[in-house]
């Protein structure tokens, strides 16, 4: 019998540092994500991040936390509840990170008798500390506790026409009230080096964007390539202005260089260049979540009026809307029916 599982990233029980704290390490401990050998890890991660950064985080957290938990959690929920009103199958979520874990979403299936699963990383974009680190972790507990069943993961989704549709047409929506000068597409950043740890050919991607128009299979994996390509389908569906639209990443950590150019220095940019009215959307999102609530919706807004900047907007991700849950119920009845996976 087959199924499905989505996967987020997950978020701590509580806005608490004692909460955040044990959520913070398996995440940051994860080797896909602070990729270096394990006793630097250890140090960086234990010795030195862990000493004050749940208390930092807990505060951000308590600032967009709902009554009925975290939004991320409560988002994904509510898709996923809405997702089984659209298909026969069984279908259960996990978290990456945390205590809903993808163990217990897999033995939910199993015990509903699924054998047959389709793995789906609630991230349009690939990257090695998002989409890979779920798809890992999820075939090891899979060989480690449910060795009958079999998994098949979903491509990730950023250039496909009915995503890029449901999105262009949620930002449509999101700018209906609101006249803007520019409009920033803001991706979740990652550390420059993954992208060339993830290019398959060890010498395509050049982090510049001088090879994100050259055609090659570097792009089946490459973060950067993958978030410019969003960008610009969604212009292109919605005849969006070239020189009112531009790309950045958010939410770096210091050290390394991650991918430029950095969210929080546009903002300021684009309000010294007399952009008065501005527009933002996270499209690396696809459910509303610290990073979006808190780093773009609040702290984004504060930093462009700072710099001059008058009107803000940030466009809500697709969380649990019905057009979104169309789509992804599509796709997962067309793997029932036929196998065919979205392209
Ligand atoms: C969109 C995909 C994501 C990628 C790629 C990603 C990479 C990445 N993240 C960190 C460090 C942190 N991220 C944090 C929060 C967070 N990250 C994502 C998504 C991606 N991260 C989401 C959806 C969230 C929000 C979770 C929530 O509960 O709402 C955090 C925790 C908060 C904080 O302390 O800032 C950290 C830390 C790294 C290092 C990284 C790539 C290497
Ligand atoms: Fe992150
Ligand atoms: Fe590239």
């Amino acid at each position: 019998m087959k199924g499905v599982l989505l996967v987020n990233l997950g978020s701590p029980d509580s806005p608490t540092a004692k909460d955040v704290k044990p959520y913070l390490d398996e995440f940051l401990m994860d080797e896909r994500v602070i990729d270096v050998p394990k006793i630097l890890r250890n140090i960086l991660v234990r010795g030195i991040i862990l000493q004050t950064r749940p208390k930092k985080s807990a505060k951000a957290y308590a600032k967009i936390w709902w009554d009925e938990g975290s939004p991320l959690i409560v988002l994904s929920e509510r898709f996923t509840e809405k997702l089984r009103q659209h298909t026969k199958m069984p279908v259960a979520l996990g978290m990456r990170y945390g205590t809903m874990t993808i163990k217990n979403a897999l033995q939910e299936l199993r015990q509903k008798g699924v054998d047959e699963v389709l793995l789906v990383p609630l991230y349009p974009h690939y990257a090695m500390s998002s989409y890979e680190t779920v798809v890992v972790k999820v075939l090891e507990e899979q060989q480690k506790a449910f060795p009958e069943m079999n998994v098949t993961t979903m491509p990730a989704f950023y250039k496909n026409p009915d995503y890029i549709k449901a999105l262009s047409e949620s930002i449509k929506d999101g700018l209906k009230d609101f006249e803007y000068d520019h409009i920033l597409f803001s991706y979740h950043g990652i550390p420059e080096r993954h992208i060339r740890k993830s290019d398959p050919t060890r010498f395509h991607c050049k982090i510049d964007g001088s090879c994100c128009k050259i055609n090659s299979v570097a792009h089946n994996t490459c973060y950067r390539h993958q978030c410019y390509d969003t960008t610009e389908l969604v212009k292109a569906y919605l005849g969006l202005p070239e020189d009112k639209v531009s790309s950045s990443f958010q939410s770096r950590l210091a050290g390394d260089p991650w991918l430029k150019p950095y969210t929080d220095y546009e903002f300021e940019r684009l309000a010294k260049e007399g952009k008065k009215r501005l527009a933002v959307i996270t499209p690396a999102f696809v459910s509303d979540c610290l990073e979006t609530l808190e780093e773009i919706a609040m702290e984004g807004k504060e930093q462009f009026e700072e710099a001059g900047g008058e009107h803000y907007k940030h466009i809500s991700c697709l969380n649990d809307s019905d057009a979104w849950v169309q789509v992804m119920a599509n796709w997962v009845n067309q793997w029932e029916e036929s196998q065919v996976l979205p392209v």
